[in-house]
């Protein structure tokens, strides 16, 4: 599994655990910044997060600023992308199993280091379950193309 990696400053720590904590585990990480505590505008690595995924250069993403919202907004303006922000383990579960979110955004202002990454560990090895849920994924998808649903 590769996983794209993305921050800004206010995610950059966490960031950098969590790469950690993946590198451990063996998975691949493209890691796109952000690579300092200065100051630096979200929607950038959010674009850097989801286009890795569209590109079919990752399969999955974890995107981290100060709440989560700022970087999964920017990532979800991309075609195909479906970022989560999660604070707790059983939205990380919904999120693949129901919704196949490719992304997930964590607030590091929110979220203490290691609730975030017993979240990662579910995100990354919980499956979509399909079935009905496929049906309601395609019809995010026609929103996407502009399409009365
Ligand atoms: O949604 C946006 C994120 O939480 C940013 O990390 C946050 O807005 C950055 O704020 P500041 O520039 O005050 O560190």
């Amino acid at each position: 599994m590769r996983v794209a990696l993305g921050a800004d400053h206010g995610g950059y720590e966490l960031k950098e655990a969590i790469r950690t904590h993946l590198e451990t585990q063996g998975i691949e990480v493209l890691d796109f910044g952000t690579h300092s505590k200065d100051s630096v505008d979200y929607p950038k690595y959010g674009f850097a997060v989801g286009s890795a995924i569209t590109k079919g250069e990752a399969d999955l993403g974890i995107a981290v600023c100060g709440t989560g919202l700022g970087i999964s907004m920017a990532a979800n303006k991309i075609p195909g992308i479906r970022a989560a922000v999660c604070s707790e383990t059983f939205s990380a579960r919904m999120a693949r199993e129901h919704n196949d979110a490719n992304i997930l955004a964590l607030g590091a202002r929110v979220i203490g280091a290691g609730l975030a990454l017993d979240i990662v560990d579910i995100f990354l090895k919980t499956s979509f379950s399909g079935g009905r849920h496929a049906l309601r994924v395609s019809l995010i998808s026609n929103i996407e193309r502009g399409e009365d649903i």
